[in-house]
């Protein structure tokens, strides 16, 4: 420990308590970079964290007694600090049985802040490392120099990649362990080097490294390597740190971007656009185009808690003004006139699944970018990747910490840029509509051209045109239950009841629909999906019509029967649930399909190896066993049009 001196909290707590204001200044000023460590923990990741944290002076008094006390008791190197006591005290939430995906650290050097993810590299590694590293703008690789590069160096290279960090460390770890071996470095950056080409990293730094001895960590005094590696000649792995460009000030000389937060309008004489400023820079006077619309305006002001600004770039929170009224809102992008983001509703996406449950192909998902949130669905895979060999396979759907390519299609357009040129614009969450949880992260590739060559035709006799000529409100009664509880017989009834008070209706029926329009789907979870969407489709066309519809479809997913909910107007969707006990579909087996389910001569059949999701608020339950087909139907009727 000779070399490194204990450090000087002391005199960081003196700042701290004499000036405040001097001790938040001279950190106020620096950059701050945003780093992500990779590796398992043998390879000494703990050590090196624990290290940098306790170089930099960032470890408060009580913390380091505790530590050398506990590194006498426990630690596994003597007499020595383990430095990996250190940063595993830190995370002892773990031993309380509370699972940290990523653990972020701080600390600070004299030139610069940073932030360093720490995500566990075993277990769930790719949701971990997308969350850690999807705003980090560098990544150390850890490498043991005894065992060089393995396959989870691949696969976290391949990660960083993916998830674009352009700044990669290939630290080679435990140099003390191979006698600071020139040759075993050199053959470990030359191996390194052949894969990173082949998966697109251009450049990286290598350094060797010794976590535990200190070894090319923090530059020396005379700016010299570590006198262990003479023959290294690049910088100690702090030094670098402190000298790569960070990513806002790689983003601030890309074109304008501001993604609308929210409209500031404390009175009527004041309208500003507020959010964070994701590219380049802005000033008073600038040309603006305001997307998706594609309006041009100029900016009025640019207005922060602290006074009006003559500039402000990529990083900084700003309220614009604009010299016109244009139609913006949360959600929409102000951008540079003359160099504005693409506007897209579908798209080809790199989607990384973070969930239990597997993607449902077809189902709608909340797409957040930014502050824009869209329904979307994601298509089957065109293919998933093995993040240990990079190789292509196919993929009927993606489950957890797979990573796979699909297109995306949005009920809405997006302002986007592909994710290479903005992780802002690019980058997206995926969020289930029902539990709300997010379940995947993805990258936008390029849009697909078809979805910019199809309009809405704008049509003269409209949906209220029709209802009214109907003289009746449209309405989707939407029956839902197992096969054989009786959706079909009671739609038959309502329908009856409803043509006898001269209302248009029409009753879309599943057996019937499947010999037709959807002849081509199955029984799989994706075909359900797609065949619940194309009815929704359908019976809204039908509902613009100045119908009333009737659908009896088993439609046994939430998801997809609260999608077809949205497509509608208000209170024009009346979710009915035929509520049949199972034993009681079940014992009727009108068509014989429950025998053969049982026997096993018939898969996927609901109720007994595919799911049914009750409705947990339908407009209205019936009970069969309690009420008979006909006292149903009258039921429902008085529902839905009730006697004046
Ligand atoms: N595996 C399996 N599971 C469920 N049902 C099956 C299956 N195979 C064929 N059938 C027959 O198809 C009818 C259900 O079609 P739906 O379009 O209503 O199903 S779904 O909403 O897409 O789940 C259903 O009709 P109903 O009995 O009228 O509900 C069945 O007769
Ligand atoms: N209370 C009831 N409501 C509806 N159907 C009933 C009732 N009691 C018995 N049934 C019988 O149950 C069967 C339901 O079949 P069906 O209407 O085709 O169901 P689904 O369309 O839900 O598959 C019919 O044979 C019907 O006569």
């Amino acid at each position: 420990m000779a070399d490194h001196p204990a450090p000087s909290v002391y005199e960081t707590d003196a700042l701290i308590a004499e000036d405040i204001d001097a001790y938040l200044d001279t950190h106020q000023h620096k950059t701050m970079l945003r780093f992500i460590t990779c590796g398992s923990v043998d390879d000494g990741k703990s050590t090196l964290i624990g290290r940098l944290l306790y170089d930099s002076k960032m470890i408060f008094e009580d913390q380091l007694d505790a530590l050398s006390a506990d590194s006498k008791r426990v630690g596994t190197q003597g007499q020595e600090i383990d430095f990996a006591l250190l940063v595993d005290g830190l995370a002892a939430e773990r031993e309380q049985g509370i699972t940290i995906d990523v653990a972020y650290r701080f600390f600070t050097t004299e030139k610069r802040k940073f932030i360093v993810a720490d995500c566990p590299g075993h277990e769930q590694y790719t949701r971990n490392m997308v969350t850690g590293a999807s705003t980090a703008d560098l990544a150390v690789i850890l490498v043991d120099a005894r065992k060089g590069v393995l396959v989870q160096t691949r696969r976290h290279s391949y990660l960083c990649q993916l998830i674009g960090i352009r700044n990669v460390v290939l630290a080679v770890n435990k140099m003390d362990l191979v006698d600071y071996d020139q040759q075993v470095f050199d053959s470990i950056v030359a191996d390194y080097a052949a894969f990173a080409r082949s998966i697109g990293i251009e450049s990286f730094t290598a350094i060797p490294i010794s976590g535990f001895k200190g070894d090319n960590i923090t530059p020396k005094a005379d700016g010299a390597p570590s006198a262990n590696t003479p023959w290294y000649r690049g910088p100690s792995l702090v030094e670098h740190l402190e000298s790569v460009e960070v990513l806002s000030q790689i983003e601030a000389d890309k074109p304008f971007r501001l993604p609308v937060q929210w409209v500031n309008r404390p009175n009527l004489d004041f309208r500003g656009f507020a959010g964070l400023i994701a590219g380049g820079s802005v000033k008073p006077g600038a040309a603006v185009r305001v997307l998706p619309g594609g309006r041009t305006s100029t900016v009025a002001r640019v207005v922060t808690m602290d006074g009006d600004l003559d500039e402000a770039v990529a990083g900084q929170s700003v309220t614009l003004t604009l010299a016109d009224e244009v139609d913006c809102s949360r959600g929409s992008v102000i951008a540079a006139a003359d160099a504005p983001p693409e506007v897209a509703d579908q798209f080809e996406a790199t989607i990384v699944w973070l969930a239990d449950d597997d993607l449902s192909v077809g189902r709608g998902y909340w797409l957040k970018l930014g502050t824009q949130t869209v329904s979307a669905t994601v298509q089957q895979p065109k293919y998933r990747v093995d993040v240990n060999t990079m190789d292509q396979l196919a993929a009927k759907t993606l489950g957890l910490n797979d990573i796979g390519v699909a297109e995306v299609f949005a009920d809405k357009p997006l302002v986007f840029e592909p994710y290479d040129k903005s992780r802002t614009l690019g980058g997206f969450i995926l969020v289930d509509k029902i539990t709300n949880a997010t379940v995947a992260a993805g990258m936008l590739k390029f849009s697909l051209r078809r979805s910019q060559n199809v309009h809405w035709q704008a049509t003269d006799i409209g949906r209220e045109h029709h209802a009214s000529l109907k003289n009746q409100q449209p309405r989707v009664l939407w029956f839902t239950g197992l096969s054989g509880s009786g959706k079909s017989t009671i739609a038959n009834e309502v329908e009856k009841r409803l043509a006898l008070m001269n209302r248009h209706t029409f009753l879309l029926d599943g057996d019937n629909v499947r010999h037709g329009l959807n002849k081509d789907l199955g029984f799989t979870e994706a075909d359900r999906i797609e065949n619940i969407r194309r009815v929704g489709e359908v019976a809204k066309l039908m509902t613009d019509a100045g119908l009333i519809v009737l659908t009896a479809f088993i439609s046994p997913f939430r998801a997809e029967r609260a999608m077809v909910r949205e497509m509608l107007a208000d209170h024009e969707f009346v979710e009915i649930f035929v509520d049949t006990p199972l034993e009681v579909a079940e014992a009727r087996d009108v068509k014989g399909l429950y025998r053969k389910a049982r026997s096993g001569a018939l898969k996927n059949f609901t109720g007994i190896d595919s799911p049914y999701e009750p409705p947990e608020a339908p407009e209205i339950t019936v009970n069969t066993v309690a009420m008979t087909a006909e006292e149903a139907a009258e039921h429902i009727v008085r529902h839905i049009l009730p006697l004046k």
